[in-house]
C-alpha cells in the first residue's frame, strides 16, 4: 500500500509505539486520527504533527477502548474527518497482572471491538474501500513468559483472534487483510512499570538485562513492512534484537492458514 494520500486510525496513539506509528504515517503523507485515554499527551502529540505537516493532518479523540460506545462513536467521527479509513492500528495495551480484569478489557476487548468496527467501516462489500488492520500483540503472544501469565494470555488472544480474521475465506470480497505486531521489550513508558504490575518483576528485569530493549523505531519499521506489503495477510511480524521477520501464513484451500 502506498501511504501518500491514505488515512489511518490508531489507538493508544498518545505515546510509545502508537505515537511512533502516527508520526511515521504522517511523514509518509497519511492523514491520521489518534485515539487515546490520555488527553494531554494526545493533544500535544497531534499538535506537533500538525505543526510539522499542516493543520488537519492529525486529529486527536479522547477514547477509552474498554468502552465500546466510545470506540464506536470515535470510529464514526474518524470516518467523517477522514472520509474513509484505509489503515487501522489497534495498539492500545498495558500490563497489569494486579488488575487483570481491566487489562483483559484493554488488551482483548479493545482489540476485538476495534477490529469489528474497522471491518464494518472498511469492508468493500459494504461500502468501504478495503484496507489493512494491524493489531499489536507481543513476542509474548507467541512465546509464553512466566513473569506475566495473564498478559501473555491477552496477547495470545490477540494473535489467535487476528489470525482467525486473516483466515476468513471472504476477505477478497471485503478487500481486507490483517497483521499482528509482535515485538519483544520496546523502550517506552510501558517499561517503566511498578513491580506489582508483574507477577515476577525481578526475574523480568533480569531477562530484560540479558536481551535489552528495542527502540520504538524498530516496532514502527515492522508496522510499515506489513502495511506496505499488499501480499501480506496473517503475518505475525516478530521484532527482536536479532531483527525483524514474519512468517507469512498461507491460506490453503480447506486447510485454513498454515505457516510457511
Ligand atoms: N513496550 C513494550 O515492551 C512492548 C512490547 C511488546 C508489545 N507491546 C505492546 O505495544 C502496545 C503499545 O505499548 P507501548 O509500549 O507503546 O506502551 P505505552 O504505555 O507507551 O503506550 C500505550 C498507549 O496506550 C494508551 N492506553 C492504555 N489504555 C488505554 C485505554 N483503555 N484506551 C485508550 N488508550 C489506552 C496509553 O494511554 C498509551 O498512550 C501495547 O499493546 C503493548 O502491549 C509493548
Ligand atoms: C513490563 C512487561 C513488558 C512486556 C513487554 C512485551 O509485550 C513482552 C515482551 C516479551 C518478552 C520480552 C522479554 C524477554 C524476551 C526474551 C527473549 C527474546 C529473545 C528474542 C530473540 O532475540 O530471539
Amino acid at each position: 500500500m502506498q501511504l501518500k494520500g491514505k488515512t489511518a486510525l490508531v489507538t493508544g496513539g498518545a505515546m510509545g509505539v502508537g505515537l511512533g506509528v502516527l508520526e511515521a504515517l504522517a511523514d509518509s503523507g497519511t492523514k491520521v486520527v489518534s485515539l487515546d485515554v490520555v488527553e494531554d499527551a494526545g493533544q500535544k502529540s497531534v499538535a506537533a504533527i500538525n505543526d510539522k505537516h499542516g493543520a488537519g493532518t492529525a486529529t486527536f479523540m479522547k477514547c477509552d477502548v474498554t468502552d465500546s460506545k466510545q470506540l464506536e462513536c470515535c470510529f464514526k467521527q474518524a470516518v467523517s474527518v477522514l472520509g474513509h479509513i484505509d489503515i487501522v492500528f489497534n495498539n492500545a495495551g498495558l500490563v497489569l497482572e494486579n488488575k487483570w480484569e481491566y487489562m483483559i478489557d484493554v488488551n482483548i476487548k479493545g482489540v476485538v471491538v476495534g477490529t469489528q468496527l474497522a471491518v464494518e467501516h472498511m469492508r468493500k462489500d459494504k461500502g468501504g474501500k478495503g484496507g489493512v488492520i494491524i493489531n499489536t500483540s507481543s513476542y509474548a503472544g507467541l512465546v509464553p513468559r512466566f513473569t506475566f501469565p495473564i498478559y501473555v494470555g491477552t496477547k495470545y488472544a490477540v494473535t489467535g483472534f487476528t489470525a482467525s480474521w486473516a483466515s476468513n475465506p471472504y476477505l477478497k470480497d471485503m478487500g481486507l487483510r490483517f497483521g499482528t505486531l509482535c515485538p519483544t521489550a520496546v523502550d517506552t513508558a510501558f517499561q517503566r512499570f511498578k513491580d506489582e504490575q508483574l507477577l515476577y518483576p525481578k526475574e523480568f528485569k533480569e531477562m530484560l538485562n540479558n536481551i535489552g530493549m528495542l527502540p520504538v523505531g524498530k516496532a514502527v519499521e515492522g508496522f510499515l513492512q506489513i502495511v506496505q506489503d499488499d501480499d501480506s495477510n496473517g503475518a505475525n511480524m516478530t521484532i527482536t534484537v536479532k531483527g525483524i521477520s514474519y512468517k507469512q501464513l498461507l491460506l490453503q484451500e480447506g486447510k485454513g492458514l498454515i505457516p510457511q
